[in-house]
Formats: structure tokens, sequence, C-alpha cells
């Protein structure tokens, strides 16, 4: 992890020490992706299964998640069912919670301004799956869209070497209620869902998170013309850690390798004004890095990893809402009080005991969430992220005798006659 004072950085200096790794647009991997929509979207089915043969050797196949399902709840440890079974009721009854609550506002007499939520009639959901099947995935995806009430789900996700669909990502889209899974991932998958393939049907709504080639995929879809909307930027995961003098820096940097692990352009950073904590820091990464399985991928993402050296909290807070990571953890004793200066992150973990892998797993809220900054405009996947509000206006003639006047007026000040007209008239069909 490279080590930085804040207070001797210039300008520069503090741009470069919060940049994200290189390697999430490496102009090769931008043009990749570029070649693969391209043709998917104008080759269709063909297409996509040339692409998914080169890239990941196995054909698109629609795979019905219900005989699956059932074999791994056969074959799963009773303690492992129901760790999967307790984090599907925790993401369920937190996004349900939050549905959106309807709003009425009389703001002239008998005029009444409304606003209707409706579920996005069909989304894709990208569940990632290149080194390992995130299972917990599709259901921080398709719990809250469930709760919104989308009509339509298609589900994509990476093949398994053998070209078949992971056991658990069937048992937890069998638990979410979906009948089937595409076994077909990255760009390709993404230029799928945004232009239809054969029988791959184009989503209104393309939500998910993914390795670089797939969250540049996403961005490049929806700005193309007739593309899908996209949920967020949401590529490879990100953490920063605020830590006093008085954290654990076993926990700091065990929860620094979790994310590490997930990519080698995974980032990492810890935010600190001890230096104590964070020579103990390195050291536990370090020791805790060496037997873990994944270890060549998170000592990949360290190479971009970071510390910190800040002279307070008020330092700390300003360079996290700079940064605006996906996630950022409180490894401090007063998380409150930090917490009330933090304006831009894709989720908070406040406090000691709590823990990133919490949040990813099963405290409730999605582990889908904005990386790359993003968080400075954008939040993180909740029932919303599968709806749209429309406002509808209710008149009475009192109302239109009323509102007709001050609306010509305005329509004549903008020279809009048309409009102008339009109002008058409803005052003397009201009359
Ligand atoms: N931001 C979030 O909310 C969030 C949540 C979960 C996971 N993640 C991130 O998701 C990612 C999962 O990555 P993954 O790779 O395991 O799975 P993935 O499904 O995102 O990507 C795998 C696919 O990428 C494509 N691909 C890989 N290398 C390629 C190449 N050289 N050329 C063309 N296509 C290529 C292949 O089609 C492959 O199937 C990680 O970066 C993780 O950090 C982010
Ligand atoms: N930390 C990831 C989001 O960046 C989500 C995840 C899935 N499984 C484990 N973690
Ligand atoms: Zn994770």
């Amino acid at each position: 992890m490279r080590r930085l004072v804040w207070s001797e950085l210039d300008e520069a200096g503090r741009v470069a020490a919060l940049a994200r790794p290189a390697s999430r647009r490496d102009p090769a991997l931008v043009d990749g992706v570029r070649a693969i929509v391209d043709k998917v979207r104008g080759g269709g089915w063909t297409a996509l299964a040339d692409e998914a043969m080169r890239i990941d050797g196995a054909m698109p196949q629609r795979v019905a998640v219900a005989d699956i399902a059932a074999r791994a709840r056969r074959d799963l440890p009773p303690a492992d069912l129901a760790a999967i079974e307790l984090a599907a009721a925790n993401i369920d009854r937190f996004h349900r919670a939050g549905l959106p609550n309807e709003v009425a506002v009389e703001t002239m007499p008998g005029l009444v301004v409304r606003k209707v939520w409706r579920p996005i009639e069909r989304v894709g959901l990208y569940v990632p799956g290149g080194r390992t099947p995130l299972f917990s995935t599709l259901l921080m995806l398709a719990l809250p869209a469930r709760a919104a009430g989308v009509g339509e789900i298609v589900a994509v996700t990476p093949p398994r070497p053998d070209g078949g669909l992971d056991p658990l990502v069937a048992l937890a889209a069998d638990l979410a209620g979906i009948e089937a899974v595409w076994t077909v991932g990255g760009a390709q998958a993404i230029a799928a869902l945004a232009f239809g393939a054969g029988p791959i049907p184009r989503v209104d709504r393309i939500c998910g998170p993914g390795n670089a080639w797939v969250a540049e995929a996403k961005t490049l879809v929806a700005g193309l013309p007739g593309g899908p909307a996209i949920d967020m930027p949401a590529g490879p995961s990100e953490l920063m850690v605020i830590a006093d003098a008085g954290a654990d820096p076993r926990l700091v940097a065990a929860d620094l390798l979790s994310q590490a692990e997930h990519d080698a352009a995974a980032q990492v950073m810890l935010v600190t004004h001890a230096p104590a904590l964070a020579d103990a820091v390195e050291a536990e990464v370090a020791r805790q890095l060496a037997p873990l399985p994944r270890r060549d991928i998170a000592a990949a993402s360290l190479a971009a990893a970071r510390v910190l050296l800040v002279g307070g909290d008020d330092e700390a807070a300003a360079i996290a809402n700079a940064y605006a990571p996906e996630h950022l953890s409180l490894a401090v004793a007063e998380p409150r009080a930090l917490l009330a200066r933090l304006a831009n992150a894709g989720a908070i973990f406040a406090g000691r005991a709590a823990a990133e892998t919490f949040g990813d797993y099963l405290a409730g809220s999605s582990h889908v969430l904005p990386t790359d900054g993003a968080a400075r405009a954008w939040s993180g996947i909740s029932a919303m992220s599968f709806m749209k509000s429309i406002t509808v206006q209710e008149v009475t003639a009192e109302a239109a005798r009323a509102a007709a006047g001050p609306a010509a007026a305005l329509a004549r000040l903008e020279g809009l006659e048309a409009h102008a007209r339009a109002a008058d008239l409803r005052a003397e069909a009201a009359a």
C-alpha cells in the first residue's frame, strides 16, 4: 500500500492519490467493448453466440432453475441454506419498507397534483460470475425488483467453465421467483439485453454490477440511440476505511482484503491520523493476505491501494467526499459525529462492529452500489431503481377558471400563443 501524507501533497498529488486504477478504463478494453457491442447490436443472436463462444467458450442457454434449485436445497448443509434464506428475508424486508409513497398536493383550490409510482415493465439483471458466481448479487437485484412489482425480469450470468449454471445462482433465482437464467456474461450479455438478441428480449433498464468490461458496456449502451436506461456505473469494488488510533488493525486489514479479493482492479484505501495504526494495518494486511485463496487477485489490487495520513476528522471527511467511495467504513469511536459530515458514498458502515461483509450479504441493503466516484450523484439499488414516477393533474372547473389567466399570461411572456389559447379555452369551457 502506498503511504502518503495528505498535507504534503499539492493539488496534482491529491488528484493522483484519489485516482481509480488505470486498468478500469484501459483504451484497449474500451475499444474491445465497443467492438463486441457493435457486433451483437448489428448481428443479433448469431453474433452473440459467436462472441460468447470466443470469450467464454459456451453457447448462451436459457436454464430453467426449479430442478437445479431443488437439488441445491437438498445438497446444501442446513446452516448454509438458512443463511441464504436469512439474507433473502432481510433484503426483502428492507426493500419493501423503502417503497415510495404516493404524493398528492392541492396546489390551488381544486387543482390536485399527484405523483404515482409504476414499475418498469421489463428489466435485465446482470449477475457477475467470471471468477466466482455472485449468487448474493442476484438476491440484491431481484428482491428489490420484485418489491417494485417489475413485470418481467431477464437475468443473465456468465456460464460456468462446463457451460452450465451455478446451482447457488439457480437457488437464489428460485427464492426470488425467477424461473430461468441466461448463461451469458460480459459485454456481450449487456449488448443482448440492450438491443435484444434472438430469444433474449431487449429490456427497458439494465441493472447490476460487473467487472470493467461489464461496467464499460453498460455506460456505452446507455448512451446509444435506442439504448436502455442503466442503474448506475457499478464496476470493480472499492472500500475506504477511516480509522482512529483505537481501531483494531486486524479488523481494518480484514475489511480491506475483503474488497481487494474481488478484482485486481478493485481499490482499497485507509485514511487515518494515526501513523502507528497505519503501520499495524499494513503488517496485518501482509499477514492475512498470505493464506487467502485469492491472494493473487488481492495482491494485484493492493498495488493500487493507498494509506492517506491526515490531520484529523475534517480532512478525513473531505477526502471521503472527494473520493466518493462505493463503501465507506468508519472504524472510529464516534461514528455519528463523522457521519454528519459525509455526503458522498454508496454505503456507510458506522462503527467498529459494522462490517462491510454484513452489507455484502445480509444486513438488508443492496450491495449493488456506485463506483468510480459515481456516488457523488447516484444511489445504490433500491426498489425505486425499478420504478418510475408519473405526475397526474386533476382539475375542477373552478380551478380551471382560476388557473387559466395566470397560465395564459406566463405563456404569452414566453411568446407561446398556442399555449395561451389552450389555457383561455379552459376558462371559457368552465364558465
Ligand atoms: N459495484 C458493485 O456493486 C459490485 C457488486 C458485486 C461485484 N462487483 C464487481 O463485479 C466484478 C465481478 O467480476 P468478474 O470478472 O468475476 O465477473 P463478471 O461477470 O463481471 O465478468 C466476467 C465476464 O467478463 C468478460 N471478460 C473478462 N475478460 C474479458 C476479456 N479479456 N475480453 C472480453 N471479455 C472479458 C467475460 O465475458 C466474462 O464472462 C468484480 O469487479 C467485483 O468487484 C461490483
Ligand atoms: N462487495 C461487492 C460489491 O462491491 C459485493 C459482493 C458480493 N459478494 C461479496 N461481495
Ligand atoms: Zn464483497
